[in-house]
């Protein structure tokens, strides 16, 4: 194929994917002074129906379905996605070339402006925004009591239904990293440490796909590319990828590199820790496993840990609990009464 000078890059049009993708385009543009990167911007499933929580309509790929159309049709030769609306399982014909340096991927509590609560004070009365199962279950053991109501929309929309007046949130949960990305860092009013809440799979993460036979292209995104984010990532999604044969369940994971004592600088790909738990609605039932390997900056390898760790979880009962989520999350599809009943099984990541 020949060398193309006008590459289009698909997004959806949210103020975050746009965010996202302005990044991207402008390390292309410095890597390649000579080529342009329009945005291609698209509406998908997931963006249409905002209004209603999210529920059993097979959310794996609402937010990327539409893209990959695009890609497939070669209206654009690029997607930017967050790697963590990412399903595990990509179409054939299509990868993720590039997985950029990952922010934080903590989550985070935020509370209206000046306002603060200690995390050991939330209880009774407290109701916490969410449409994230796995927060719920997450916020639900970690503080006794609260309860959890639906929120949906993009970031600003959150924040802004938060903000009202008659607003009935007590805080949202949210992704540090979307928040940082659209510069609202001073919203961040605790961030939750892995102790408190393990996060998505891929949270953090920008996942630039592209078609698998497009060499060019995959040539041209390689050098955003980070290593370390690529191999704690794989190894995320091998758990996932696993637990869930097919459809989106409610997973919190954490990675990080054991530092080496004698690091001279560059950053250690050698042994990576993954700790990973899946938990009833409730948070009453939880499966955890961790373990530690040595994967020496191989993908294989990383993706092996999270197999062990997959294993290790159903071991442990994460495929009682699991079914017990994905059969509430089917009958959630008749309309239920209150919001803390939509809440639970909203579908977010
Ligand atoms: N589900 C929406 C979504 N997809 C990616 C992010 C945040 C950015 C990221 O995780 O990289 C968010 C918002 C949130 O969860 O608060």
């Amino acid at each position: 194929m020949s060398t193309r000078d006008t590459i289009p890059i698909g997004t959806r049009k949210s103020v975050l994917a746009i965010a996202q993708t302005v990044q991207v385009q402008s390390a292309l543009e410095k890597l390649n002074p000579t080529k342009t990167f329009p945005l291609l911007k698209m509406s998908t499933t997931g963006d249409n129906i905002q209004g209603q929580p999210l529920s059993s309509i097979g959310t794996t790929a609402v937010f990327t379905r539409e893209l990959e159309t695009a890609l497939e049709n070669k209206e654009c030769h690029l997607l930017v996605h967050s790697l963590k609306d990412v399903p595990t399982q990509i179409k054939p014909g299509f990868v993720i070339g590039a997985m950029m340096k990952r922010e934080e991927p903590n989550d985070v509590i935020v509370m209206r402006p000046g306002e603060f609560k200690e995390l050991k004070d939330f209880g009774v009365g407290d109701v916490i925004g969410t449409s994230s199962v796995r927060r719920a279950s997450q916020i639900r053991r970690l503080c006794p009591g609260v309860s959890v109501k639906d929120v949906r929309g993009n970031l600003n929309t959150r924040l802004a239904k938060l903000d009202a007046p008659d607003s009935p949130y007590t805080c949202l949960l949210l992704a540090a990293a979307g928040l940082q990305r659209l510069n609202f860092d001073d919203r961040i009013t605790t961030k939750l440490l892995p102790n408190m809440m393990l996060h998505a799979v891929g949270q953090g993460s920008i996942g630039i796909e592209c078609r698998s036979d497009d060499t060019e292209i995959l040539e041209l995104i390689k050098p955003l590319d980070h290593l370390p984010t690529r191999l704690r990532c794989e190894a995320e999604r091998s758990v996932m990828r696993i637990l869930e044969g097919g459809c989106s369940v409610p997973i919190g994971v954490w990675t990080e590199f054991v530092p080496k004592s004698n690091a001279d600088g560059s950053e250690n790909v050698d042994t990576l820790h993954l700790k990973a738990l899946v938990s009833s609605l409730d948070g009453a039932e939880i499966a955890e496993a961790e373990a530690t390997a040595e994967v020496n900056g191989s993908v294989e390898l990383a993706v092996e840990l999270g197999r062990t760790v997959a294993t290790q979880l159903l071991e442990r009962g994460a495929d009682k609990i699991l079914e017990k989520v994905l059969k509430d999350r089917h009958e959630s599809l008749a309309p239920t009464g209150t919001g803390e009943e939509k809440t639970t099984k909203g579908w977010d990541v």
